[in-house]
């Protein structure tokens, strides 16, 4: 039977977090409905096998904190684990036990809805009896599913780790197919700000899920050309979209690059072009149709 679903990682800034995910996944973004804006946010990464999917959140507000202990403690942060199937609290080893984790550990108690995991990484750094210390004071703040200890860095540990996390994730489908997941997370971000101006601008009178294909995209260390056509059902569409002489599609483009300028870092050169493509939406094979398959970015 097939199993799926969301697994939150919390932990504070350099427990190893990044260095987790980046053994375990290949960086992969999903592509989703821009009215589901915040799951495209907090999706970190996403591992698929032939028995499992295990869709990773990123914790905003915990994983990468202004300012350490106080954003650590941040009182939203513990919500985005909410709906969640699994959570893995992470923490550094050879670090000891502090405020922040006791406040967490707190937390966890009264909001945790789901299995709890301990992951105790940097086992490297410990001898074994220094870990079994290390354990028996963790097991005693909190009643953890199981306390897993873990090397990132080395991954130690890491297959045991999936297999416990694949056994405990409940039965179901994959919830993003391979279609819906891009290698390349640049290029649909970037997209995705043509899309918010074109909401933003338009008051909505553009529907959401209006296709944004990049055609063309070439980049170098300071400058990236992007040439996307940003397709619509509807001839009046396209006249809305254009606007008078032009000037709403101008004023899509000016913002867009702005945003895409601060994102990137880079200079960026945006060639927009607006198509209509009658129910793009109700054909079978859109998604492949309109770029949504990795294999169409280049
Ligand atoms: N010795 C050792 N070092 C590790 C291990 N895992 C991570 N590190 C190191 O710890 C540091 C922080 O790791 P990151 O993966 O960046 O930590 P993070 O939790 O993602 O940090 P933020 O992005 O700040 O939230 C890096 O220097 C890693 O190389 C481990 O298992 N053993």
């Amino acid at each position: 039977m097939y199993k799926s679903g969301f697994i939150s990682i919390i932990g504070r800034p350099n427990v190893g977090k990044s260095t987790l995910l980046n053994h375990i996944l290949k960086t992969k973004l999903v592509i989703t409905s821009p009215t589901a804006q915040t799951t495209r946010n907090t999706v970190q990464g996403i591992y698929t096998d032939e028995e499992a999917q295990m869709i990773f959140l990123d914790t905003p507000g915990i994983h990468k904190p202004q300012d350490g202990l106080g954003s650590f403690m941040n009182a939203t942060a513990l919500g985005s684990i909410a709906g969640t199937d699994i959570i893995l609290l992470m923490e550094a080893a050879d670090e000891r036990i502090g405020k922040g984790d006791r406040f967490i550990v707190e937390r966890l108690k009264s909001e945790a809805e789901c299995p709890v995991y301990l992951l105790l990484n940097k086992s490297d750094l410990l001898t074994k009896d220094e870990m079994l210390a290390k354990l028996t004071q963790w097991s005693a703040l909190y009643p953890f599913k199981e306390i897993i200890p873990i090397s990132a860095l080395n991954g130690d540990n890491l297959d045991d780790l999936m297999a416990t996390l694949k056994s405990d994730l409940p039965e179901g489908d994959q919830i993003y197919p391979e279609e819906m997941i891009t290698d390349h997370p640049e290029q649909f971000i970037l997209s995705e700000f043509i899309r918010e101006k074109i909401l933003y601008f338009t008051h909505d009178e553009i529907p959401h899920d209006v296709a944004i294909v990049i055609q063309q995209w070439e980049e170098d260390d300071d400058h990236i050309h992007i040439m996307a056509d940003i397709v619509v059902n509807r001839k009046s569409q396209k006249g809305i979209l254009i606007g008078k002489q032009g000037a709403m599609i101008k004023k899509i483009k000016q913002q867009a690059r702005r945003d895409m300028r601060r994102f990137s870092g880079k200079n960026v050169d945006l060639e927009l072009y607006v198509k209509v493509e009658k129910d793009w939406r109700n054909k079978q094979t859109y998604l492949k149709e309109f770029g949504y398959n990795s294999d169409d970015y280049s």
